[in-house]
């Protein structure tokens, strides 16, 4: 398996349900074109320093939007019974994901919790960090990735209830654009009993909120 297989399978667990990355990503044409843009901005890309640079920029962005080959579905498989009725809740799960408009990281934290179905199903904490990794490794917007994450969890482990918060800072308001560097976009995603129930939401919010 080559490494960046390797990277798209690890975020399924160790499966890797994808085609192989030369099936699915065009390598060479990433490379072609970032050989492209070198030229247009008055660089030349044959010097020294230069010459890997369309190879590495195509290996970085097979890794980058690796969650394009992935089945978000299959990442939530394993769920155990715990009878566990009440919030489950991780946050700060680091978030890095690339803007679908410039092509630029944000960064920042996601915080997931959901109530458990009338089965007390729970899912391995991990498998909410992944979900976040297969939908964040996309060209995105932020209140996309936010609401895939809830939506897929509603959809897999059909929870009471889910809320998804995302925190994020991007690169595109930061580094070019308005400059507005530290300015940080909140996203929510609720659904079921956590939106419907204001004290429920109010709870689970406070929790996400605590410092
Ligand atoms: N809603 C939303 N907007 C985003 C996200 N990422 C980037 N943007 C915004 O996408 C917008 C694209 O706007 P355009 O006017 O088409 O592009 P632009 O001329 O480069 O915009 P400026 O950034 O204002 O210079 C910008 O306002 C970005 O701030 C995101 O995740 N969600
Ligand atoms: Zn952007």
């Amino acid at each position: 398996m080559d490494s960046l297989d390797y990277i798209a399978a690890r975020l399924v667990n160790g499966r890797l349900t994808g085609r192989p990355v030369e099936d699915t990503m065009d390598l060479g044409r990433i490379e072609k074109a970032v050989r492209e843009i070198l030229v247009a901005v008055g660089e030349d890309p044959d010097r020294d320093g230069l010459q890997q640079t369309p190879a590495r920029v195509a290996r970085a962005y097979a890794e980058l939007f690796a969650g394009l080959r992935v089945d978000p579905a299959t990442v939530l498989t394993t769920t155990f019974e715990a009878n566990h009725e009440e919030l489950v809740l991780v946050r700060d799960i680091d978030v890095m994901s690339l803007c679908e408009h410039h092509l630029l990281p944000f960064r920042g934290s996601a915080h997931i919790g959901y109530i458990p179905g009338p089965d007390g199903r729970i899912t391995g904490l991990s498998k909410l960090a992944r979900l976040v990794e297969v939908f964040a490794r996309r060209p995105q917007v932020q209140e996309r990735l936010t609401s895939q994450i809830a939506d897929l969890l509603m959809e897999r482990l059909a929870p009471r209830g889910v809320i998804v918060v995302l925190e994020c800072e991007h690169m595109c308001m930061a580094m070019r654009g308005i400059q507005k560097s530290g300015a940080k976009t909140i996203t929510s995603a609720v659904r079921g009993t956590l939106q419907r129930d204001a004290k429920s939401r109010a709870e689970a919010m406070a929790l996400i909120l605590h410092r």
